[in-house]
């Protein structure tokens, strides 16, 4: 087998390329929408066996909630950066580029499954990559909390099939109470800003 090289980047093996399928299915799926409507039934019976099969190796539900406690799992299967996630775009934060000064960079370019106004991104959207973004940038301050408010500034909708850059920066902490912020942007423009307040919870999230 061919190793990858810097013009063939590595495929996603194992779980990760069921994720990448299914997500590749969701794509498809929108963006065909009533033009495959006279085959419709027919992939959905198709789709349907496939998840049955999957639902057949699953675990019972309180054992996979358990499973997903480890930190390495919830990593794995987060809806923003989640590899093994078909719901997550996924975000790219494996270089994180993080200037010394805290900041937490990652890239990910969005499709139709996430559009709200026409051509660009669903606000809902911005607003759960600014939360997760910011959360690790909390975890990489050493300060993970749990969101209690997120402010977002829609400056310029967000262009959809474009490559977007988003940051978070830990900024302070009085307490138990952290102000983080974050930026969704590209090519030096800046379309969504957003502050969070997060409070450390009294015991340790995992232990
Ligand atoms: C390397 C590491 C990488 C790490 C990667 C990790 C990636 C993960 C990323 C995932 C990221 C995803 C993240 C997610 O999705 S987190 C999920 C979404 N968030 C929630 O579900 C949170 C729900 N809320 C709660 O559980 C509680 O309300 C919390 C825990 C937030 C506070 O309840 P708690 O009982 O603990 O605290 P307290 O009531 O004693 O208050 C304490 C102080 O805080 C102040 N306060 C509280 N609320 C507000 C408010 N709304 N505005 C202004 N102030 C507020 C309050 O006045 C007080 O101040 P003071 O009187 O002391 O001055």
């Amino acid at each position: 087998m061919s190793q990858p090289t810097a013009t063939t980047p590595a495929q996603p093996a194992g779980t990760e390329a069921l994720a990448a399928a299914a997500r590749s299915v969701v794509d498809a799926v929108v963006r065909a929408g009533d033009h495959c409507a006279e085959r419709a039934a027919e992939l959905a019976a198709r789709l349907r066996a496939i998840a049955d099969e999957l639902d057949r190796c699953a675990p019972p539900l309180q054992d996979r909630l358990g499973e997903m406690r480890e930190f390495s799992r919830s990593v794995k299967y987060n809806p923003v950066t989640g590899p093994g996630n078909p719901f997550s775009p996924p975000l790219d934060c494996t270089d994180p580029d993080d200037a010394g000064d805290g900041t937490v960079r990652g890239a990910v370019a969005l499709g139709l499954p996430y559009q709200g106004p026409p051509g660009h991104v669903h606000g809902g959207i911005s607003a759960l990559l600014m939360d997760h973004m910011m959360g690790v940038a909390n975890g990489r301050a050493g300060v993970p909390g749990m969101t209690a408010r997120l402010t977002l500034d829609y400056h310029r909708p967000v262009p959809l099939y474009q490559e977007l850059t988003v940051t978070a920066r830990h900024r302070s902490s009085d307490g138990r109470k952290v102000l983080t912020t974050g930026t969704i942007g590209a090519g030096g423009e800046t379309y969504v800003s957003a502050e969070g307040l997060f409070i450390q919870p009294r015991t340790p999230l995992r232990e």
